[in-house]
């Protein structure tokens, strides 16, 4: 559904530029419901802003469905935001008329879409739980029902693609969770693949997969564990999202959760900045294959495996990448 490969956006304010994606890479499958998480000023907002037609990558590949995102024309941007995709943000106000009936508001971008549909309006507000206001002005309801409200007007147009940008961020942490329950519900009837972008942790057990991105690039990923998803089966890995091995079984986001390291197509990979530090390296690392497992470790540490196949020094960039040759994704 989503694929995201070297993305780059830079902003450029005067004559300050400031790189918000790096070289993203990202796959979401169809019908996947998962969250991407990272601290302020990671570039989540970026990214999704450019999943949702909002803003032009500088460069790189973004695909979405059929819609190659950095190719498009004027008038196949606006088709594209207006069928393929739906928005949550969370400031409601982007989304909503104070002043019209949460029903009014739901159909709104159904007529602005030219397809009128009140019977379907009220079922999106009956899923989110509002069929007893839906003829209250927006002003009467309270922050968590404008927000199921927006998470209606979202899926208004029948969107295949669902994004939504904190949206438990100003909500209390029942209607937060009340809302993701609603996000699990719309995904499992409707096959909407939904992208949520937030800070919030707790959102990592109400979704299929957590992707983790640090300084404009997808660092870490987590994906729920079969048994936490009542048998149901985990979505595939795709070979071309570059996912390398667990690593551990370090549950940042409890039991329930497998932990990986995100590899790019030409092998590299971030390395924890607390591994980084705990083998105390600058610069440099001594990379060797026993033909199985791939060691990292500081310079002049002799390790068995160094006489192993395939072993290479390479070199490690700035931010705590690993360029090598792709090895790394084959190892298991
Ligand atoms: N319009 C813009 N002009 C200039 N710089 C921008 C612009 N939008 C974002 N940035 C910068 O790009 C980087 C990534 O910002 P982004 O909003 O994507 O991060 P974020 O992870 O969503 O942060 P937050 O959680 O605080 O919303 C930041 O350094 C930010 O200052």
């Amino acid at each position: 559904m989503i694929h995201c490969e070297g993305l780059v956006k830079i902003f450029k304010t005067d004559d300050v530029e400031v790189v918000a994606l790096q070289g993203l890479n990202l796959t979401v499958e169809q019908g996947e419901m998962m969250a991407i998480i990272g601290n302020s000023g990671s570039g989540k907002s970026s990214l999704l802003n450019i999943l949702g037609g909002l803003d032009k990558p500088s460069a790189g590949q973004a695909v979405v469905g059929k819609w190659d995102l950095l190719k498009m024309s004027k008038d196949q941007l606006v088709t594209y935001k207006r069928s393929e995709v739906g928005f949550i943000w969370q400031n409601n106000a982007r989304n909503l008329v104070p002043y019209l009936t949460a029903l009014q508001n739901v159909e709104l971008p159904m007529l602005i879409g030219g397809k009128a549909d009140r019977t379907y309006a009220k079922e999106l507000l009956r899923a989110v739980g509002l069929e007893h206001r839906m003829g209250n002005r927006l002003t009467q309801l309270s922050g968590g029902e404008q927000q199921r409200v927006a998470i209606a007007i979202a899926l208004a147009n029948r969107p295949r693609l669902l994004l939504a940008d904190e949206p438990t961020g100003s909500v209390d942490s029942a209607t937060g969770e009340r809302i993701l329950d609603i996000f699990r519900e719309l995904n499992r009837k409707t096959g909407v693949t939904i992208v949520i972008v937030t800070h919030d942790l707790s959102v990592a057990d109400k979704v299929d997969r957590v992707v983790a991105i640090r300084d404009g690039l997808t660092s870490t990923e987590w994906i729920m564990r079969q048994s936490a998803r009542d048998n149901e089966a985990i979505t595939g890995i795709d070979k071309d999202s570059g996912i390398v091995h667990d690593l551990t079984e370090r549950p940042i986001f409890g039991a329930r959760h497998e932990e990986f390291v995100v590899v790019d197509r030409v092998g590299r990979l971030q390395i924890p900045q607390a591994y980084l530090e705990a083998m105390n390296v600058e610069g440099k690392v001594v990379l060797s294959f026993d033909g199985t497992i791939v060691t990292i470790g500081p310079p002049g540490v002799p390790t068995e495996s160094r006489e192993g196949f395939g072993r290479e020094e390479r070199s490690h960039t700035e931010d705590g990448g690993v360029s090598g040759s792709g090895e790394s994704r084959r190892s298991g």
